[in-house]
């Protein structure tokens, strides 16, 4: 007999407590967010393979996703209100099923008996009865009061600590709370930043020059961006489905970033049009495919809008990565530069051999957030000296592999002072052979970039990452 049938007979059967329910989007988020705790896993390159071995699609994948993401962003933020519900300490595992029903509650539009009884259930198939108990009861502490009255309890108060509350309260670790407010020069916009940092960025599409065009990617449901020429926002859909990413005549990139290797092709230097760039630190090779492209069949759009030094065309790309899997994936994504494995601070070419170069640095990746969830609390302030001794060294050699009238682009995908204008400042001032020019003048139509002379990307300004660029020319 059915269950129904059972239950009409006359529920003689006695009633037992309910059976745990397998929710696999729960289940898959709770794997992620272990891995990342467990092995330092990469949640945005974990979850997308496990939802495809699970066959978990749809509305299940979509939220899966909102919950590893969502859980792994909040986790400062969950783990002051945790501590603040619990009597003890949770083992690992407790704790990050309490952080998934937390965002859940707090967070999400997932009715409170909901987020309850799914993270208990799961809490109780995969750990056991008696922590299910333990998570029900803090759970329910939780759910008794809205974030908004959670975070004046839990966040140290804005006037007399307003570095904390903003962590607490947005849920990012306080050094870089500090670090985004001095690069910002001020508190004003820090919430709308790090709002725009908690939220998952659009997927925005560069169409190569001669190779593809936004016409093109508009007929794939793509729309056409705001601030490079070559840009195209994807709302939804795989970009790998593209025919044109797929052929990698266009990719995925991020807007600034096209900007920033835009401007480098528009500063206007001497010669005939035979050029020969540099690009000193290529992989994955985002910036060498735009350089790439422009550097043969020139700045179409630009020559298309008359901008003043919009490149014609006739150069050809040097582009060069310490570790040779990341050349062999510049490899794969330019079809006419020359790619070579090198070490950028011991240079395999000739002093003066190159009219640009492009300098994209290894940094803290600050900038990106947005897109690695749990990528914030893994940055490390220790690291920043010795990035900024590489740094200011692959500038040297920037300079050096420039000649004089040509034009060196650093960029760096972070805000922090110390790994932008500081580095800049200083190999400025030491080498009287390189003066700085105003970057904002090669980035025409962007608003919003700072006091200059380089320019600072903002993702609550220009929806980017905070990606930094200085122009430097070398002098006669
Ligand atoms: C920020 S990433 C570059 C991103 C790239 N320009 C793009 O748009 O896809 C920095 C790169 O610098 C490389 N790198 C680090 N130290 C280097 C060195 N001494 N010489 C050359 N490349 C180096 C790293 O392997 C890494 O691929």
């Amino acid at each position: 007999m059915s269950d129904a049938g059972n239950r009409r007979a006359g529920g003689s059967r006695r009633r037992g407590p309910r059976r745990p329910v397998r929710d696999q989007a729960r289940n898959a988020a709770f794997d992620v967010v272990r891995a990342v705790g467990e092995r330092d896993a990469y949640a945005n390159l974990l979850l997308p393979r496990l939802l495809r071995d699970r066959g978990i699609k749809g509305r299940d994948a979509a939220l899966a996703t909102e919950l590893a993401y969502g859980t792994l962003r909040g986790l400062g933020t969950y783990d002051a209100i945790i501590e603040m519900c619990s009597d003890r300490a949770p083992d690992p595992d407790v704790l990050d099923a309490l952080r998934l029903g937390a965002h859940q509650l707090l967070r999400m539009r997932v009715p409170p008996h909901a987020a309850v009884g799914t993270t208990v259930d799961l809490v109780r198939l995969r750990i056991g009865a008696g922590a299910a108990k333990f998570v029900n009861a803090v759970l329910r502490k939780i759910g008794s009061r809205t974030i908004e009255e959670w975070l004046p309890i839990v966040a140290p108060d804005a006037a007399d600590d307003p570095v904390g509350h903003l962590a607490v309260a947005h849920g990012h670790p306080r050094w870089i709370v500090s670090a985004f407010r001095d690069a910002l020069g001020g508190p004003d916009e820090m919430p709308a930043l790090l709002e725009a940092d908690n939220a998952r960025p659009l997927v925005t599409l560069v169409a190569r020059p001669g190779r593809s065009s936004v016409a093109e990617l508009e007929k794939s449901g793509a729309a056409p961006g705001r601030y490079s020429p070559y840009a195209a926002y994807l709302r939804e859909g795989d970009p790998g489905q593209i025919a044109a990413v797929a052929e990698t005549r266009a990719a995925v990139q991020d807007e600034a970033s096209q900007l920033v290797a835009l401007a480098l092709t528009r500063v206007p230097v001497e010669g005939d049009g035979e050029e020969r760039w540099l690009d000193l630190c290529a992989g994955p090779g985002g910036k060498a495919g735009l350089l790439d492209a422009i550097a043969v069949h020139g700045d179409q759009a630009g020559i298309d809008l008359g901008e003043p030094g919009a490149f014609a065309g006739g150069a050809r790309l040097l582009a060069a990565d310490l570790q040779h899997h990341r050349a062999r994936l510049v490899h794969q994504t330019t079809r006419d530069a020359w790619v070579v494995t090198a070490d950028g601070t011991e240079p395999a070419w000739r002093e003066g051999a190159f009219d640009r170069v492009m300098l994209d640095a290894p940094c803290t990746g600050l900038g990106a957030l947005r897109r690695r969830p749990e990528a914030r609390w893994r940055r490390d302030p220790a690291g920043i000296g010795d990035l900024g001794k590489l740094q200011r060294r692959l500038l040297g050699t920037a300079l050096d592999a420039v000649r004089p009238g040509g034009v060196v682009a650093y960029v760096t995908c972070s805000p922090h002072l110390a790994e932008t204008r500081v580095v800049v400042g200083d190999v400025v001032t030491r080498r009287k052979d390189a003066e700085q020019l105003d970057a904002r003048a090669f980035l025409p139509g962007v608003d919003g970039l700072g006091e200059g002379p380089h320019a600072q990307f903002w993702p609550h300004r220009h929806g980017t990452d905070a990606m930094f660029l200085a122009l430097l020319r070398k002098r006669h």
